[in-house]
């Protein structure tokens, strides 16, 4: 299945399940989206006690579509200060919520933190594909999101990937940045 076709069905059932108009998502991510691919390979580490494979991290696209190693795990997330391992589930590709899903739903939909730890016998190859609205768009809380029991919680962002490149280096959160 195509990419794109998977990132439209995800943000209308997304939108409906907040019961928001199925495009409300979609628009705002617009037509001049961009996905970045990044091809991750992690040769076997004889100290994955000593040695991370990707640091703690949450994406800063609005979703990610990973198509994780077949045999070796690694991808972690991380709930309530304890990591969990991502299983290894035969041909199935993974989709991980970014920072600006967060955004817009409001924080319903949470981007989570995730690392990749290393292997000490196995290489691990994934790629994952960053699905990032376009340079021109503004991303923001739905409307139908923002009510007086439920305030809006994030500013207006545009570049928001520029930003979280900036974060990530200092080993941040991009998302406080976003936070009003
Ligand atoms: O390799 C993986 O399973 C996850 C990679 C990842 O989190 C990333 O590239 O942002
Ligand atoms: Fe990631």
């Amino acid at each position: 299945m195509k990419q794109r076709v998977v990132i439209e069905k995800f943000f209308k059932a997304m939108a409906r399940s907040l019961e928001l108009e199925e495009n409300c998502f979609l628009e705002m991510y617009g037509e001049t989206a961009i996905m970045n691919a990044r091809f991750n390979f992690f040769p076997p580490c004889p100290r994955p006690d000593k040695v991370i494979g990707i640091k703690p991290h949450a994406d800063g696209s609005a979703i990610t579509i990973l198509l994780p190693d077949k045999d070796v795990e690694g991808l972690q997330f991380l709930k309530d200060g304890k990591w969990y391992k991502a299983p290894i589930v035969p041909d199935t590709i993974l989709i991980n919520l970014g920072d600006q899903m967060e955004i817009m739903s409001n924080g319903i939909y949470k981007s989570p933190v995730h690392r990749v730890v290393t292997n000490r016998e196995k290489e691990r190859i994934s790629v994952a594909t960053f699905c990032v609205p376009g340079p021109d768009k503004e991303i923001q809380p739905a409307e139908g999101l923002v009510s007086e029991a439920r305030p809006r919680l994030y500013k207006t962002v545009t570049k928001y990937v520029e930003l979280h490149y900036k974060y990530y280096q200092q080993g941040r959160r991009t998302i406080e940045a976003a936070l009003i």
